[in-house]
């Protein structure tokens, strides 16, 4: 058996990730939630709110994702403090609406627009946010186009995907396995002040740049 050299080497190997799951009524935030947890489809959820602990392994990393699943009430009404401290404690967002439901498609758009405006992402191009379209099994009765939604999703730098909780785990899955890969991107170019080894490392890059150049 291999132990791990130090802490620090155990921490590297870890990491930890808040999501929240947002919509509108009905489209399927809990199924979803669900679907990652448990890999099943029950069909009906109830209206609680919980925060859900799920772990599993990335690239040889433990990842726990703690997952803000609500009921849509709060979600709409944008201004309200609740709304303003779950985008505060998210590091990535699961923005869901229902392809067969327009109105749910508009309002992740304004979710995006809001988001956006109260979380500074330095990479905007590569924001930690997956806009899923759901219930694809009921193409049958879709009033969304995919096209829509991936103009959407690329003109804001979002990810698009669309999954079907009732009929798909893998793509839920790999839904979620992408949003981990954005957050990754989005903490490593979140700005920390530097401290002194910090300083120093940049110094040196400078100088050992001016060196290279000088050749
Ligand atoms: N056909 C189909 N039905 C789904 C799918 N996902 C969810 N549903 C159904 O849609 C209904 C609402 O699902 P929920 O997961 O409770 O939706 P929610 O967004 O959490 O709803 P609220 O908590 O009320 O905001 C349920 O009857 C689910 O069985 C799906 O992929 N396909």
């Amino acid at each position: 058996m291999r132990l791990s050299s130090s802490t620090h080497t155990a921490d590297s190997l870890k990491m930890d990730a808040n999501i929240v799951v947002m919509g509108t009524e009905s489209v399927g935030k809990s199924a979803l939630t669900v679907r990652l947890l448990t890999r099943r489809f029950i069909g009906e959820y109830g209206d609680i709110e919980s925060i859900y602990s799920h772990s599993f392994m990335v690239d040889e990393r433990r990842t726990t994702l703690n997952i803000w699943d609500s009921p849509c009430s709060e979600d709409l009404s944008v201004e309200t403090s609740l709304f303003e401290k779950k985008v505060q404690w998210a590091d990535g967002f699961v923005l869901v609406y229902s392809i067969c439901d327009r109105a749910s498609f508009n309002s992740v758009s304004r979710l995006i627009q809001t988001i956006k405006s109260t979380k500074d992402y330095l990479n905007a191009d590569k924001a930690p946010i997956v806009v899923v379209g759901n219930k694809r099994d009921l193409h049958h009765r879709r009033t969304v186009l995919s096209e829509e939604a991936r103009l959407l999703a690329l003109n804001t730098g979002c990810h698009f995907c669309e999954v079907s909780a009732a009929e798909n785990y893998h793509s839920v899955l790999m839904m979620f396995h992408g949003l981990v890969g954005r957050i990754k991107g989005a903490k490593l170019t979140t700005k920390r002040p530097l401290g002194f080894k910090g300083i120093v490392k940049s110094m040196s890059a400078v100088f050992a740049r001016r060196r290279t150049d000088s050749f």
